[in-house]
């Protein structure tokens, strides 16, 4: 099976440290965006991009600066799933909504991963739509079981990629 990329932007190493779990999980390939190139993502057809959430459900920093690098993306026939780091402690009222910025730079894709709140108490969140968030959502610090969480969507991406 061909290899999927993921592509992480992580200020403190949570979203790495995930990103790294989901990498074994799924023998995927890994990319912090801070020094990735097109061609990086040239190379692939499946991706994941997980990123955090900071400021009030912005991107992470080193995916604010790069993420116009995914206009250079031909995403067409591609298949992308999303991965957001939050704090619902303190922030469940923007909780990982950062995702939503990647949206409009993957239209038309096979678009995978969406979950469900699964025990998450949101108030409010740009990555909730539709009763789904649009990605894997993790309470890195919160969620002493982010790793079952983690796990089981591996499992259920891994028949969709
Ligand atoms: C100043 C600040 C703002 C934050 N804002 C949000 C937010 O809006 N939504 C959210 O879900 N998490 C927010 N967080 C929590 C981080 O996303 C969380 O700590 C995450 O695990 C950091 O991951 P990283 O080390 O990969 O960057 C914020 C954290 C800080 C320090």
């Amino acid at each position: 099976m061909e290899k999927i990329a993921i592509f992480f932007g992580s200020s403190s190493g949570n979203t790495k440290e995930v990103s790294e779990f989901i990498a074994k999980k799924l023998d995927a390939d890994i990319f912090d965006i801070k020094d990735a190139k097109v061609a990086d993502f040239d190379k692939y057809t499946k991706f994941i991009l997980a990123t955090s959430s900071y400021g009030f459900g912005d991107l992470q920093d080193d995916w604010f600066e790069n993420l116009e690098l995914l206009d250079e993306i031909n995403f067409k026939e591609k298949t992308v799933a999303l991965v957001g780091i939050g704090g619902l402690a303190r922030h469940a009222d923007s909780f990982c909504s950062a995702l939503v910025d990647f949206l409009p730079k993957i239209k038309g894709v096979n678009f995978i991963g969406q979950t469900e709140l699964d025990g998450y108490e949101i108030k409010k969140s740009s990555a909730f739509i539709n009763g789904k968030f649009i990605g894997l959502c993790v309470d890195f610090k919160g969620d002493k079981n982010w790793q079952t969480r983690v796990e089981k969507w591996c499992k259920s991406v891994k028949e969709s990629f």
